[in-house]
């Protein structure tokens, strides 16, 4: 378990987090969301040990991590995926971790199998796609078979099929007991993959909740309401009459009226007795990103000039008051999602903890091999098939590629086109 009392860390005048406390539990995959710049990396930091907090302090199964027993078997981080040696080979740079950790050789091959870079385990990195990049990281960071995994955004950069690979290895991680801590700032992802979120915003926490909780907390429930395009004058007649009844009436882009507070035999009763015909009478529910927006926005560092959820806010009725922001509690009606023909499946909502199916499920490569892992031939439920690892990048321009685990001298990214072709740099 990962605990943080009263974390603090001040660069200056700058006050990266502030009295942060939390738990990250084992068994479960926690997603630590929060803005650009709201401290999610300071706290991971503060975690494995490279920045040292202002105030508070941060333990790893009772310990702060520079006083953790074996530290490199206990907890493996994916911090930066760019600081790696780029002339070395995927497969020299996971050996020489492992030799600094005291891990014997044969689990790098093992990683690199879960992983699936088997294929390309002797390329110099530097050559790597950022999705490769981000594959050889999470093997630095499994090399020790940690209890504890920590990583900061992971998904950065990768591809569909990536994202489903890393969002199926954490719940598999988390699903052999082990504390998975997975930041972000993608809610939609998240919504996918956790558990358990700890939302933090200008470094001080927001919500520490399941996700489900946060859903029910911070969404509403609303109905969508259209009343025949060709007779405007029912829409306004309907509003007035839902109005009236005490529903809380806003229009959407399209044309149909959102209403919060009346339910949905309600409102059809309300439409009968008013003389409208409807069109669509539908429950939805705000999605998760509606939920962490509307929750982050007064927690937003870095803001366009052109306001980013400006097509999303609808404009009020004359003479409407905005409904006041209730800390913990949903706003009904602060802003309109787009309509679902217009945003694919906005008001969806996935059901926490839903696994989706995927090619990368459970596959076929050799056992873990660790104590504590799966037993040796039993099937690895992080490893993809070879036929799907990824392949070097062709014609594209690589992006530079690392891996830190978390004892590791962190190394500057090698930003040169590499060939792969080439041997590896002796260095
Ligand atoms: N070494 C540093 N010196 C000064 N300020 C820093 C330092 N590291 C981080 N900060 C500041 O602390 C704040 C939090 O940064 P941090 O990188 O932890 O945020 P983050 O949530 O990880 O952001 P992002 O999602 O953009 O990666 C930012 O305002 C950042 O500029």
């Amino acid at each position: 378990m990962i605990e943080a009392v009263g974390l603090t860390k001040r660069y200056g005048d700058k006050t990266a987090v502030y009295n942060l406390s939390f738990q990250v539990r084992p068994g479960a995959v926690t997603g630590f969301l929060g803005p650009n710049g709201s401290g999610k990396s300071t706290t991971m930091r503060m975690i494995l040990g490279l920045d040292n907090p202002t105030a508070g302090a941060v333990t790893i199964g009772g310990y702060p991590y520079r006083k953790l027993p074996n530290a490199p078997r206990q907890v493996g981080a994916l911090l930066d995926a760019k600081a790696v040696h780029g002339g070395r080979s995927a497969r020299n740079h996971l050996l020489s971790l492992a030799q600094l950790s005291g891990i014997p050789a044969r689990r790098v091959d093992e990683v690199l199998g879960v992983v699936g870079l088997q294929e390309v385990a002797k390329k110099r990195s530097k050559g790597f796609s950022l999705g490769m990049g981000q594959r050889l990281g999470i093997a630095a960071a499994l090399l020790g078979d940690p209890q504890v995994l920590l990583f900061d955004e992971p998904v950065n950069g990768l591809d569909p099929e990536g994202i489903l690979w890393v969002r199926n290895l954490m719940k598999a991680l988390a699903a052999e007991g082990r504390t998975v801590f997975v930041s972000s700032h993608l809610m939609s992802e998240m919504a996918l993959t956790a558990d358990h979120l700890i939302v933090i915003g200008r470094g001080q926490l927001l919500a520490d909740m399941s996700v489900r909780d946060f859903i029910s907390a911070n969404s509403a429930d609303f109905a969508r309401v259209r009343t025949p395009d060709t007779e405007p004058q029912l829409r306004e007649k309907l509003g007035s009459a839902l109005a009236e009844a005490g529903g809380h009436v806003l229009p959407e882009q399209d044309g149909a009226l959102r209403v919060t507070g009346l339910a949905l035999p309600r409102i059809s009763d309300v439409a009968h007795e008013a003389g409208v015909r409807l069109w669509e009478l539908s429950p939805h529910q705000a999605s998760l990103e509606e939920a962490y927006m509307r929750m982050t926005q007064g927690a937003v560092d870095y803001r366009s000039t052109a306001d980013q959820k400006a097509g999303l806010q609808q404009p009020l009725p004359p003479g409407a008051q905005p409904p006041m922001p209730v800390p913990g509690q949903g706003q009904p009606g602060w802003y309109a999602p787009p309509p679902p023909q217009q945003g694919g499946q906005p008001f969806a909502m996935p059901a926490p903890g839903a696994a989706p199916a995927g090619p990368y499920d459970g596959a076929q490569a050799g056992g873990h091999g660790a104590p504590g892992g799966p037993s040796a031939g039993a099937p690895n439920p992080y490893a993809q098939p070879a036929s799907q690892a990824p392949q070097a990048p062709q014609g594209q321009a690589p992006a530079p590629a690392a891996a830190v685990p978390p004892p590791a001298p962190q190394q500057a990214p090698v930003a040169a086109p590499a060939d792969l072709t080439k041997p590896e740099d002796p260095r």
